[in-house]
Order: C-alpha cells, then sequence, then structure tokens
C-alpha cells in the first residue's frame, strides 16, 4: 500500500489577517484587553478564513489502542484498563463523556487497535488493526503497512464528518511512552527530559521507565523519519490520530489538540505536512513534563494550564468555551464606532 498523504497549504491571507486584527482593534475595550483571546479569535478566523467565524458541529474524536510495551511495566496500569475506558466513554460515565455532553460535542470513540472485540454501537467506529502493537523494545511496534493503514483510517474518519471542528483525544495504557519516545526523537531531544509519570508511576517506576526508552530509541536508532518513528514507537491511536489531523488540516477544520499524546500525533503530522500547525489549537499544558517541551517544539500556546494529566480530550472538551467565545467576540462584539464609545485620549 502506498499512501497519498493530503497536502495541506499554508494560511498566508495577509489581508484577512489584518482585518481580523482591525476587527479586534476596534471593539470597545482597551487595546488587546481581551489577552489571548484575541489571538485564539484570529487564528480560528484565519483558519475558517472569515471575518465573522462561526464553529458548527463540533466532533470529539477519541482514540483507542493498546500498546505491547506495556507488558515491560512502563504504566502504572494494566492494558484492560484501555478497553474497560472505551466502555466507559460509550456508557457515558467518563470525564470526557460528561464533558462532551456538558458542551454539545459529539463523542466517536474509536477502536484503533485495542486488545478486545467490541460489539458494534452507535458511537463507536471500528478501525482495529490488530490487538495492541507489538512489543517496541524487541521490535518495530508497528509494520510500515500497519502504521500507514492507521493513517489512512484517520483520515477516512474525519472524511465526511459534518461541521468545521474536530477535538482530538486519546486512550491506550501505555501510550505516554510512545508519545516521549517521539518527542525525543522528532525534537531532538534527551529521553530523560520527554518521559514523566503518566498514569502515575513512583520515582522507581520512572527511572525504569526512562532507562527502558532511552534503550528502545537505541534499538530503533535508525528510525529517524516521522512515518519511520512513528512505525518503530507506536502506537495504532497515534497514527490514526497523524491522518485524522492531515485530513481535518486539509478540509481546514479547526482541530483542538488535547494533551501529551494528542500533541505527539500533531508533532508527526506536522512533520510531514509542516503548515498543519496553523490550524490547530492547544488546548492545555498538561502537567506530564514533555508536553511543554513538545509545544515548544511545535510553537504552539496552551489555553488552559490546569495541571490535567487524564487524556481523552478531556483538556480539549474544557478548552472548547474558549474558542466558542473567541468566535462570538468577532461576530458580536460592539466597536467604538457602532456603540458611541469614546477612544481613548490621543
Ligand atoms: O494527555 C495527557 O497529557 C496524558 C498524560 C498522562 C496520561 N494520559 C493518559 O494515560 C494513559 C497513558 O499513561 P501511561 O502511564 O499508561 O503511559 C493514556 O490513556 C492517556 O490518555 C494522558
Ligand atoms: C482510569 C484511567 C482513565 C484514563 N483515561 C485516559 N487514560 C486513562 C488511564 C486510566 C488509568
Amino acid at each position: 500500500m502506498t499512501l497519498e498523504l493530503p497536502a495541506v497549504e499554508a494560511i498566508d491571507d495577509a489581508a484577512l489577517s489584518a482585518r481580523l486584527q482591525h476587527l479586534l482593534d476596534h471593539k470597545t475595550k482597551p487595546l488587546g484587553a481581551l489577552g489571548r483571546l484575541e489571538a485564539l479569535a484570529l487564528r480560528v478566523g484565519l483558519i475558517l478564513g472569515s471575518e465573522a467565524p462561526a464553529l458548527e458541529a463540533p466532533q470529539m474524536l477519541v482514540c483507542a489502542g493498546d500498546h505491547g510495551l506495556a507488558a515491560r511495566g512502563v504504566s502504572a496500569f494494566p492494558s484492560d484498563v484501555t478497553w474497560q475506558m472505551v466502555e466507559n466513554f460509550l456508557a457515558g460515565g467518563a470525564a470526557v463523556s460528561v464533558l462532551a455532553r456538558q458542551h454539545g460535542l459529539a463523542l466517536t470513540v474509536v477502536d484503533c487497535g485495542v486488545r478486545h472485540d467490541f460489539a458494534p454501537r452507535v458511537g463507536l467506529r471500528l478501525c482495529n488493526i490488530a490487538p495492541g502493537t507489538a512489543d517496541a523494545s524487541s521490535g518495530p511496534a508497528m509494520s510500515a503497512a500497519q502504521c500507514e493503514q492507521a493513517i489512512a483510517n484517520g483520515m477516512a474518519l474525519v472524511r465526511g464528518l459534518p461541521g468545521n471542528a474536530v477535538l482530538l483525544g486519546e486512550m491506550g495504557i501505555g501510550n505516554t511512552s510512545a508519545a516521549s519516545m517521539l518527542l525525543a526523537r522528532l525534537a531532538g531531544l534527551d529521553i530523560d527530559a520527554c518521559t514523566g509519570s503518566g498514569t502515575g508511576l513512583d520515582a522507581a517506576g520512572l527511572a525504569r521507565k526512562r532507562a527502558l526508552l532511552r534503550e528502545v530509541l537505541a534499538l530503533h536508532a535508525d528510525a529517524g523519519t516521522p512515518l519511520g518513528a512513528l512505525a518503530a514507537f507506536g502506537g495504532f491511536e497515534v497514527a490514526t490520530l497523524v491522518g485524522a489531523v492531515l485530513q481535518a488540516a486539509e478540509e481546514r477544520r479547526v482541530i483542538v489538540v488535547d494533551g501529551f499524546i494528542a500533541g505527539a500525533a500533531v508533532l508527526v503530522a506536522n512533520a510531514l505536512r509542516p503548515h498543519v500547525v496553523q490550524r490547530c489549537v492547544a488546548a492545555h499544558a498538561s502537567a506530564e513534563p514533555g508536553h511543554r517541551l513538545l509545544l515548544e517544539a511545535l510553537g504552539l500556546s496552551p489555553l488552559l494550564a490546569l495541571d490535567l494529566r487524564l487524556g481523552e480530550g478531556s483538556g480539549a472538551a474544557l478548552a472548547w468555551p474558549l474558542l466558542e467565545s473567541a468566535c462570538r467576540i468577532l461576530r458580536e462584539m460592539a466597536s467604538f464606532e457602532s456603540a458611541g464609545v469614546s477612544q481613548r485620549d490621543a
């Protein structure tokens, strides 16, 4: 299979950018007084190509997959939690279920390669390539063909979705290890700085995780390309998210990125197609230490800093109302002229 990746054009509409900035600067407030909400409004306006952007039918995609490396003790929890949490998402009891309901986000859970047979039902997409990736400490997590299939699945998932915004989350015991290794390899950083305690390893567990990930990186020293690294380290949910990000970027949807693992998918997608990041909004800064490094590498500023470290898309759902507010400011807020408010003294 030879996968054709979407083309992702640069967004460089200087005239629209200037018009959006002018609109923001003439709203009834001191210049810049809405702080980073103004930069957010500008970004969403540019992505949607509108001076009056309106977000429609937001789609939350939660991609789930298992990791062979989890058998090496890199997580505080057993792999079974992945499928159990997928059931919890679908039953409506998980954090992301609650937050998606609260904010009117259509929730789709995607089995990208969970070690479980799920009964088909509404809200669940079945794209299971294999019951979890292979153990990356003894070989590549995925074959090149599996990696391409997962990316193609992610592209197909977004193609044909209603609306103009996607929110991206994930679930997969062991997936902070994959994200840490992708960050270390693609951003050229030391693995210790990229690695944290994930679901809650203690100090000894974290030291063992760091030592193991260093070994795994050395084993795959030749996996230097974005796709090579993705196949080497996994996982299926990350690769599916890479496809989703690329497709959403091509379609100029607003992409709201959750935490460390969803961010790692953007890092890979942006390495493949460099203008992807222009369409992305970083929802929050995760407590997982590598996340700040990842956002710096992408040049993204997180909207929220709540010390979340849950994943699932929970941070993206929490940040969603800020995007809606940013759009409403552009659409509904009066200008000095329209409201008859005096401008500042010269
Ligand atoms: O999104 C984050 O920043 C984040 C940080 C730490 C943990 N997680 C979640 O925890 C799981 C991975 O943690 P671990 O320790 O099993 O690698 C996975 O299901 C993620 O959704 C997510
Ligand atoms: C309970 C639990 C819920 C999660 N949600 C996302 N990752 C998770 C990891 C665990 C362990």
